[in-house]
């Protein structure tokens, strides 16, 4: 089946951030392709991509990128369809550089943003723009959100049942 998700970002040292929206949507049976394109270091590679992506299929690109990130909002400017953007925390500004150079777009060309490393949502979130059309999917969805509850549920009967210093002497190990 054709990837329906387009991973892209500016570098591989985006990578180990950008796994995450790979992870969940490996646990969501959605398929995707993932790639790495900068817009500033290879702008023809990166026009032919945003170009071709609705041709090839996906309905939704989730491009991750650090610093001055302008590879999401660009992608916006060129695939119709839409484009959630990870800003990649950086050492010298802790990401802000990121969050605001992807966040603040100009009327008319959204990219929906996401928390500073906020990979795995930005995976849900593609899930879930996928799911208004796909029930399967949907029903993968909720039993995803059915499994966090239920995990936060046991946490907090174990502090219940055990009390908070021995808790957090248990989580410290
Ligand atoms: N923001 C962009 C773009 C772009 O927007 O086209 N291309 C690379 N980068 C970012 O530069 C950072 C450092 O990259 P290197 O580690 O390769 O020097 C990465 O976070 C990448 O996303």
């Amino acid at each position: 089946m054709a990837a329906k998700v387009g991973i892209v970002m500016g570098s591989d040292s985006d990578l180990e951030v950008m796994s995450k929206a790979a992870e969940v949507l490996d646990v969501l049976k959605v398929e995707y392709d993932i790639t790495v394109i900068s817009a500033h270091r290879m702008p023809d590679v990166f026009y032919d991509y945003a170009k071709s992506a609705e041709e090839k299929g996906y309905k939704v690109i989730i491009a991750g990128a650090g610093g001055a990130a302008h590879l999401p909002g660009m992608t916006a400017a060129i695939f119709s369809l839409p484009v959630i953007g990870v800003p990649i925390m950086t050492k010298s500004l802790g990401g802000v550089d990121s969050l605001y150079s992807i966040v603040q777009m100009p009327a008319g060309i959204p990219v929906a943003t996401v928390a500073i490393n906020g990979a795995q949502n930005a995976g849900i979130l593609a899930a879930k723009i996928l799911a208004a059309s796909d029930e399967e999917l949907l029903g993968r969805i909720k039993d995803y959100a059915a499994g966090l509850k239920e995990t936060v549920a046991a946490k907090s009967e174990k502090l219940a049942k055990i009390g908070y210093q021995e808790y957090l002497k248990e989580s410290k190990k």
